[in-house]
Order: C-alpha cells, then sequence, then structure tokens
C-alpha cells in the first residue's frame, strides 16, 4: 500500500470512535475477502515496457455519466458525518477540486440535492452520481431515483450484491445497529408510505431481480450502472438488460465471504463484456500501482472506498483531497515507468502472476 495512504489510514484510525471505525474497516463472516481483495493485487506485477520516450501521459477518461481526469472514481460508502462533520459535503467537494466522480450513496448523511450543489460550487460541471439498492417498496425506489435526477445527478449505481445485509461480526460485537442522535440517512427522509420528516430504513431486497433493472431502465433516462457483478453470465445479462457500465466488485469484502478477490473476477468480466460497456473496478485498490494493474486486466477506471474514509475522517475535505492526488500522482509515475502514455498502453500482456513468471490467465 502506498506509504502516504497508509498515515492517513493511521491518523484516521486514531480520530475515529472505535466502534466507527471498525463499521469502516470490517468486512463479513471471517473477512477472508476483505483481505484478498488486497493480497490479490500482491501476487501480480507489471512488465514494464522500455525505450518509448514518452515525456507527458494523459490519464483522464469518459465514462457514461461524466468525465474523470484520474481513473479513480469514488465508490459509495454509507454515512460519512461518521468520520467527519462536513460528511458528503467535504467528500462532493474535494471529488469535484479533483474532477472525478463521487458515487453518492442512498445512506449519506446529506440529502443528495445538498451533496450535488456542494459539488457543483467547486466545478460548475462537477458529474455525482447516485446510488441506490433495489428497494422492496418500488415507490421508493422511483422516490429515490426522482431526487437524484431533481439533484442532478448524471448516472444512477444499482448495487446488485445485497439482496441481504452481509453479518459484520465486528458491529454485532460493538452492538453498533444504529446511528448516533443527531446523525440520518437523509435521502430516506419524506418518503412514500410514511409521515412528515420519518426517516425510512435503508432495506434490501431479497426479491430483486432482472425485471427490477427493466423498471428502474424504464423509469429514468439516466445512464445506469450495476454494481456488484462478479460472474461472466451476469456481465453478459448485465448488458443485454442495457446497462451503461458494470462495476466488478465484491463490496469491499462486505457481502459475501466466499467470493473472489474483485481483481481475480475482473478478466473473466471484461472477456464477457468484450467492450460494450465499460467495466469499473473496486475493491483493494490501495496505490498507483494496483490502478495500473487493474486498467491492464481491461478495468477502465478502479473505485475506492476505504481510503476515502480515512482521509475523511483525518481531515475532512483536505483528507479526501490528499488520497486523491496520492493516487493521481502515484497512478502516472507508475505509468510513466511502464513506458505508457496512454491509458490504453496498459494492456493485459503487461500483468503477471509474481513468483511464476506466466502471464495473468484472463478467467
Ligand atoms: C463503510 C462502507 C460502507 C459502504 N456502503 C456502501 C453502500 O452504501 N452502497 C454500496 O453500493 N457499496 C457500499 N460499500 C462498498 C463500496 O462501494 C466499495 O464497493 C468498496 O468499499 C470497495 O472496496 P475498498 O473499500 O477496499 O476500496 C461500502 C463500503 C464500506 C467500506
Ligand atoms: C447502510 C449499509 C447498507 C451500507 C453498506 O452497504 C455497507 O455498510 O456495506
Amino acid at each position: 500500500m502506498n506509504a502516504d495512504l497508509v498515515q492517513l489510514h493511521e491518523k484516521a484510525r486514531a480520530a475515529l470512535d472505535p466502534v466507527h471505525y471498525d463499521y469502516y474497516a470490517g468486512g463479513v463472516g471471517d473477512e477472508v475477502v476483505l483481505g484478498e481483495n488486497e493480497a490479490a493485487f500482491r501476487r501480480l506485477a507489471l512488465l514494464p515496457r522500455v525505450l518509448r520516450g514518452r515525456s507527458t501521459r494523459a490519464i483522464g477518461v469518459d465514462l457514461p455519466g461524466g468525465r474523470l481526469d484520474l481513473p479513480v472514481l469514488i465508490a459509495p460508502t454509507a454515512f460519512h458525518r461518521l468520520a467527519h462533520p462536513d460528511g458528503e459535503l467535504a467528500t462532493a467537494r474535494a471529488a469535484a477540486a479533483a474532477r472525478t466522480v463521487l458515487v453518492s450513496g442512498v445512506a449519506s448523511t446529506v440529502a443528495i440535492a445538498d451533496v450535488v450543489r456542494a459539488a457543483r460550487a467547486v466545478d460548475a460541471d462537477a458529474a455525482v452520481w447516485f446510488q441506490l439498492y433495489p428497494h422492496p417498496d418500488e415507490d421508493v425506489t422511483e422516490c429515490l431515483v426522482r431526487r437524484a435526477e431533481r439533484a442532478g445527478c448524471t448516472a444512477l449505481v444499482v448495487t446488485a450484491d445485497s439482496p441481504v445485509f452481509g453479518r459484520h461480526r465486528r458491529d454485532a460485537e460493538h452492538g453498533f445497529h444504529d446511528l448516533p442522535p443527531g446523525l440520518a440517512a437523509e435521502n430516506m427522509r419524506d418518503l412514500p408510505g410514511s409521515p412528515p420528516g420519518h426517516v425510512r430504513d435503508i432495506e434490501m431486497s431479497p426479491l430483486a431481480s432482472w425485471a427490477h433493472l427493466d423498471r428502474l431502465r424504464e423509469l429514468t433516462s439516466l445512464p445506469l450502472w450495476l454494481k456488484g457483478v462478479l460472474h461472466p453470465r451476469d456481465a453478459v445479462l448485465a448488458v443485454e438488460h442495457g446497462v451503461a457500465g458494470i462495476v466488478v466488485s465484491n463490496h469491499g469484502g462486505r457481502q459475501c465471504d466466499v467470493a473472489p478477490a474483485a481483481v481475480e473476477a475482473l478478466p473473466a468480466v471484461v472477456d464477457a463484456v468484450a467492450g460494450r460497456v465499460p467495466v469499473v473496478l473496486d475493491g483493494g485498490v490501495r496505490g498507483g500501482g494496483d490502478i495500473a494493474l487493474a486498467l491492464a486486466l481491461g478495468a477502465a477506471a478502479v473505485g475506492i472506498g476505504r481510503p476515502v474514509l480515512w482521509g475523511l475522517a483525518a481531515d475532512g475535505e483536505t483528507g479526501v483531497a490528499r488520497v486523491l492526488d496520492i493516487l493521481r500522482d502515484e497512478f502516472d509515475h507508475v505509468l510513466a515507468l511502464c513506458g505508457g502514455r496512454h491509458l490504453a498502453d496498459l494492456t493485459r500482456d503487461l500483468v503477471v502472476t509474481r513468483g511464476t513468471g506466466v502471464l495473468a490467465r484472463c478467467g
């Protein structure tokens, strides 16, 4: 892991209530996948190309829903005001200043309209995407979609890996079930079927299906991303159901503990999708080398979850900005060392498995 990010992580750990630190840091079950997400990157290496004589590099990428100045977006994570009083407002400002996308979650402690307003105050063109779970009550889902549209979000991200909540041992041991007084999942306030001012629970829908995704597609003209895909056949189905992009993710090791590391699932999904839509990878990305590996394996960009929470807890907006700066700088440096000028120079033939010298298998 990048040493500057390690320092920010340590500062965040010291600043956070240990219960909230464990909520952010923890994973499902025995936390096997949590560890594997990072460990799998350490098992991979990149073969640099030499004598390519390039002095500048282009690292921006256009995705359905917005342009990223660096191939890193902020994955949706819940409850930023547990980390810092400014919460998602700080995250949104830092993302906008770095000219990248914040995927703002339904489980946000600031309402989506205020999140987008904060981003646009920094950059009038800032792209904020809205993430939601298919709610069992489709009127609630529709209301959330309309709120995101009215707020000015430029894409919707539907998280599909959570038909039920993952069981997090650390939270159970702490008895952490509710937000502290004064904090709420603000997007869940004033929804259909609830009295004025009431904040509904975030619910998972064990019945969520491809038909729900189709209805969402009919509901909105926003580009629709599907997050939490690991099986290549689901990736094909997602394309057939009209998604604009796919996020290969195991939810940062917080849902299914027998799932593979996200980066290990990536090549097969990329092959199945065959360039029809972009594929983003999240889970365990902790430095410029990890970004380069994911892109070489076919990701258009990566998402980061916990590093942003550590930056936020350590230093608010400045801390999140620092995380993005560190990753931008280190990725650009790795690209230079690999003889790359464009993201397209990162190709799968550069990736080998450490200790074997064997080309990484394509799934
Ligand atoms: C504390 C926390 C809360 C999260 N909340 C959500 C969420 O509300 N919706 C969602 O789709 N993913 C959520 N995720 C998963 C992230 O979007 C992302 O998949 C994951 O954090 C990436 O792994 P990383 O933390 O190793 O970068 C959450 C992750 C964490 C750590
Ligand atoms: C509120 C939760 C559903 C947020 C989440 O997805 C998580 O904690 O992993």
